[in-house]
């Protein structure tokens, strides 16, 4: 794959990503396999051994990623490696030493994944980049406050200065207080079995909150999802169809097309659609049995 973008120094963020031409929205930049992984829930020890375990080229590569604290030594250092590198991949945590040098943003503009087909990690970028751009990454969940986020991003040690947490904070954090309701809402409702059109009327102003935010990648596909699955559950598949075409579009923005979640995704849509030709059938049969017996009864008389 051409080289899309660079690792150069970023100020008062180290190492960075930096497009290297404009790049549109949907491009796969990155493809890796993990140097190691670790199962979940993880100890420092199963780290350490993972680490043991590889060649003395990979080990000198790992120990030049970035650590939290420099004058860590030994096994501190690995583990502090580990922590400040590490990515969730399925159900273990991985180290990609070419995924490590994304910094964050908490309005990324490009949105990693797992790809359990390829057992590799992909980046592809959710808008379209203009050149020699830093790409970012989310290190963490969208729906949560500038407060929850700040805490845990201090654990990498370092504060946010997107706009959602500098200049546009007041307004950014009203609209994630707002988002974190909503998905409790979703969340309880599905939890509870309760199905009304107040879930998918959730779901889509979780949308449109996420739009306003600039939140164009997992998140956004999740919340049609969300609003997809609450229309079908009330019986308007004619909505649901519509929410879960966008949720395919951006599950295949994010994931790229040979993920299986776009396959989930296509699946559900596909559902959907047999699901509306069929309650469509239904109606034509029995408005045909209508005309018939009209009929019937117009020859009778
Ligand atoms: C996974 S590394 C990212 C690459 C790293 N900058 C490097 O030089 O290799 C994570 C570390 O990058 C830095 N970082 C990431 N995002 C940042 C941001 N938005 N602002 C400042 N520092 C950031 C922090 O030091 C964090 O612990």
């Amino acid at each position: 794959m051409p080289a899309l973008y660079e690792v150069r120094p970023a100020p008062g963020e180290g190492l960075g990503c930096f497009s290297s031409a404009p790049i549109l929205a949907g491009t796969l930049i990155l493809t890796e396999k993990p140097l190691f992984a670790v199962r979940e829930p993880r100890t420092n020890a199963a780290v350490i051994a993972a680490f043991s375990d590889l060649t003395s080229n990979e080990k000198d590569l790992y120990l030049t990623l970035h650590a939290l604290d420099p004058t860590n030594a030994n096994g501190a250092r690995v583990i502090d490696i580990f922590n400040s590198n590490a990515w969730q991949t399925g159900s273990r945590t991985s180290i990609l030493p070419l995924a490590a040098r994304f910094n964050h943003s908490c309005i990324p503009n490009a949105s990693f994944a797992w790809n359990p087909r390829l057992s590799r990690i992909t980046v592809h970028t959710i808008v379209a980049i203009p050149a020699n751009t830093q790409i970012k990454l989310s290190y963490e969940l969208p729906y949560q406050t500038l407060d929850s986020r700040r805490e845990k991003l201090s654990a990498y040690g370092f504060a946010c200065s997107c706009s959602a947490c500098g200049c546009d904070s007041a307004a950014s954090d009203a609209r994630r207080a707002r988002m974190v309701v909503l998905n409790a809402r979703i969340r309880v409702a599905a939890r509870k079995q309760i199905w009304s059109a107040e879930v998918p009327k959730a779901a889509l102003e979780l949308v449109r909150l996420l739009k306003e935010e600039g939140l164009v990648g997992e998140a956004l596909g999740l919340a049609y999802h969300e609003a997809a699955a609450g229309w079908k559950r009330i019986g308007r598949l004619d909505f649901a169809i519509r929410y879960a075409k966008r949720e395919l579009d951006i599950c295949t923005l994010c994931y790229g097309a040979d993920s299986p979640f776009v396959d989930s995704s296509r699946e559900f849509l596909g559902i959907l659609r047999e699901e509306r030709l069929a309650k469509i059938a239904r109606k034509v049969s029995v408005v045909d049995a209508l005309d018939l017996a009209v009929g019937e009864i117009a020859l009778d008389s």
